[in-house]
């Protein structure tokens, strides 16, 4: 990967009427990387795919792919393949008719078809299968076929939307680490699209959160993960989702907070711990245990405040409705403008924050205006 951009979106929108697809998008793709579209349903992951593979085209802005302007070229002038969630096969071909069909439209010599054939068997493993059909593979196989047929491609660019959504979660788990393998070896670009976090969180090297046509935050999925840009963020991306409370929840108890009605308090399951009655910041009743193996989720209720999930190593045995105490390093708490979901610096002492105060009453200043931002 190279911080070269492969792929440039500027300004992009795309609307039908009064339907929103995308809106104003800038998106910056480097050659070589995994970038991953991700997000809800309808926030226009599959849009922006089909403006990139030219199957829409853009009400404003530019595309460029590989430094030359491709925003009103058509799909087979852009150098791409693409792998659909449906496979896209011809269920009368055979899989070797299948793989190289793209390649007999654009009238590759036969040597050179039957060579990069071979290549794409070998690669996505399926030699031993060119004779089948379709109806004869399963939903991997056949999936690894329409991978195939990027393979044999060649072309620089490969754009998946949601490919692995047909497949079943083990299989699926495996398919992953192939498609990854794959394209670190061909050294290619892909753009893939999924809603699915923990596919994002396992393939990117760049993930794209989108909300309402919007790019809600990208980067690497540990900066998506350590520092989401804002509560929508902290919450799509991670399993379990990070625990979001009413600033008004902790404050209650510790006075921490100047405006506790403002802010919203952000915890990651790994960060909240067991706590006896004199170190506890908060108590909660145990709604529910999930016991993994490694590790035990367990999911707490804070009185008319919502939930907070704690991960504790091992096996935790606490049965629902006990009250248990909780507590959390201060550095570890992320802070969201209640209003507007942005993050807001975090509280890595949270005594700076009535620093000013006199003992006994709450300072007036703004969240995060005393405590310096952990990285
Ligand atoms: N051809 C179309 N005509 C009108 N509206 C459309 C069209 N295609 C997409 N949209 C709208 O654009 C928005 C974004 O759709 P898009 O398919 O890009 O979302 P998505 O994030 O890929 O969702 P999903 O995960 O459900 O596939 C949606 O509100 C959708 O209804």
């Amino acid at each position: 990967m190279t911080d070269t951009p492969f792929v440039q979106l500027q300004g992009i929108s795309k609307h039908w009427g009064a339907s929103l697809g995308v809106d104003n998008l800038d998106l910056s793709v480097p050659r070589g990387a995994f970038v991953v579209l991700l997000g809800p349903s309808g926030c226009g992951k599959s849009t922006t795919l089909r403006l990139i593979a030219g199957l829409e085209e853009a009400d404003s802005g530019r595309i460029l792919i590989d430094g030359r302007d491709a925003t009103y070229a058509s799909p087979a002038e852009r150098s791409l393949s693409m792998v659909f969630q449906s496979y896209a096969l011809f269920p009368h071909l055979s899989v070797a008719e299948n793989i190289v069909f793209g390649l007999k439209v654009r009238k590759i010599a036969r040597d050179d078809r039957d060579a990069r054939l071979k290549r794409a068997l070998a690669l996505t493993g399926l030699e031993g299968y060119e004779d089948r059909k379709p109806g004869e593979l399963s939903g991997g196989q056949r999936q690894r076929v329409a991978l195939a047929r990027a393979v044999v491609a060649d072309h620089p660019l490969c754009l998946m939307d949601e490919p692995l959504s047909n497949l079943d979660a083990k299989l699926r788990h495996s398919v992953r680490q192939e498609i990854r393998a794959l394209q670190r070896r061909l050294a290619m670009t892909v753009i893939y699209v999924t809603h699915d976090q923990t596919e994002a969180m396992t393939m990117a090297d760049m993930v794209v959160l989108m909300k309402n046509g919007r790019i809600e935050q990208s980067g690497s999925p540990a900066a998506l993960y350590k520092r989401p840009a804002t509560s929508f963020a902290a919450n799509f991306v991670g399993s379990p989702p990070m625990s979001l409370l009413p600033g008004t929840a902790v404050a209650a108890v510790t006075g921490h907070f100047p405006d506790p009605e403002a802010v919203t308090i952000g915890l990651r399951a790994e960060s909240v711990r067991l706590a006896g009655t004199h170190d506890a910041i908060v108590h909660g009743s145990v709604r529910q245990s999930e016991f993994l193996g490694a590790e035990t989720f367990v999911v707490l209720e804070m009185p008319g405040e919502g939930t907070l999930t704690a991960r504790l190593a091992g096996e935790v045995d606490l049965s629902p409705g006990s009250s248990v105490g909780l507590a959390w390093d201060w550095a570890d708490v992320h802070l969201f403008d209640r209003e507007s979901g942005n993050r807001l610096p975090g509280l890595s002492d949270p005594a700076a924050w009535n620093k000013s105060a006199p003992s006994g009453e709450v300072a007036s200043t703004a969240p995060g205006s005393c405590a310096a931002e952990q990285e």
